[in-house]
């Protein structure tokens, strides 16, 4: 199953004894080849170890289609989402909503996690990739929408060598700041992100770090960039034609 070459993909990987911290994109921007994911690995190799020749566990023997949905705070990303996953018939993953569970759990992760997001910081890579690898490990899909990630280049990496495949596209939501000012403080969820001093500093990381990555897609041929102002439903419109000329 593809997870066996992800397998091999981990076991080539070097050692490392860095700290999570360490891999924090805000780290530096430039820093993009990070080598520290020790917990993770150590778990992925052990899963690969364990499945080898159980191929007929029931998953699924081919990668899924992995669609990323990336866009500045507010753009509509999770809204779409919800519309994509009911028409398309696919498992939506928020990777803040993974966050905010893991938040939820009262673990020590959870803790960090909170302070980071108060920020309106990223979290460092390997706790969202391993929270995203386990859901998709968990729903044993065959489409999966990433709602929210990766939000800058080290996440991009990260998940590239811990998951071992790339997106099959990136849909882009983009939006004015304005408009995602005002969405995001009528959105009155009780999210502890949604007050206007944290929405300024999100904004400011989606311009610096997040853009990078919708770039680097970009160049790659995989990004479909949706103008995300009018109606949730217009809105999906557009989304809708891009999914319907999919073969998934
Ligand atoms: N097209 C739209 N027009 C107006 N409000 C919207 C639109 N799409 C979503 N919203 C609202 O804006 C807020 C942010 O939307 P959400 O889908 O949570 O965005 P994101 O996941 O990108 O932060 C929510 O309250 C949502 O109901
Ligand atoms: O891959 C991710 C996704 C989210 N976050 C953190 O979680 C917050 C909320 O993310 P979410 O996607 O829920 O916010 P949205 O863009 O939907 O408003 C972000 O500002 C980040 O602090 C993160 O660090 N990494
Ligand atoms: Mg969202």
């Amino acid at each position: 199953m593809w997870r066996r070459r992800l397998g091999a993909l981990l076991l080539r990987s070097p050692p490392s004894s860095s700290s999570p911290a360490a891999s924090s994109c805000q780290r530096s921007r430039h820093h993009l080849l990070p080598t520290e994911e020790p917990l993770a690995l150590n778990r992925l190799a052990r899963l690969f170890t364990s499945q080898a020749g159980s191929d007929g566990d029931g998953g699924h023997s081919q990668k899924p289609f992995i669609a990323f949905v990336l866009g500045g705070p507010g753009s509509g990303k999770g809204t779409q989402c919800t519309k994509i996953a009911s028409d398309f018939g696919f498992v939506h993953l928020s990777a803040g909503d993974l966050l905010r569970h893991e938040i939820a759990s009262g673990s020590e992760k959870g803790e960090l996690i909170l302070d980071i997001i108060k920020q309106g910081r990223i979290v460092p890579s390997e706790i969202t990739v391993e929270l995203i690898r386990k859901a998709m490990e968990m729903s044993n899909a065959n489409k999966v929408l990433i709602d929210g990630f990766p939000r800058c280049e080290e996440n991009r990496v990260a998940f590239e060598r811990i998951v071992g495949t790339e997106p099959d596209i990136v849909i882009f939501f983009d939006c004015p700041e304005d408009e995602m000012v005002k969405r995001l403080l009528g959105r009155n969820q009780g999210r502890v992100d949604d007050n206007i001093e944290t929405i300024k500093k999100r904004l400011k990381v989606f311009e610096s770090l997040n853009i990078p990555v919708v770039d680097y897609y970009s160049s790659r041929g995989k990004v479909h960039k949706i103008n995300a102002t009018g109606t949730a439903d217009e809105i999906f419109e557009a989304v809708r034609r891009i999914f319907s000329s999919l073969r998934f």
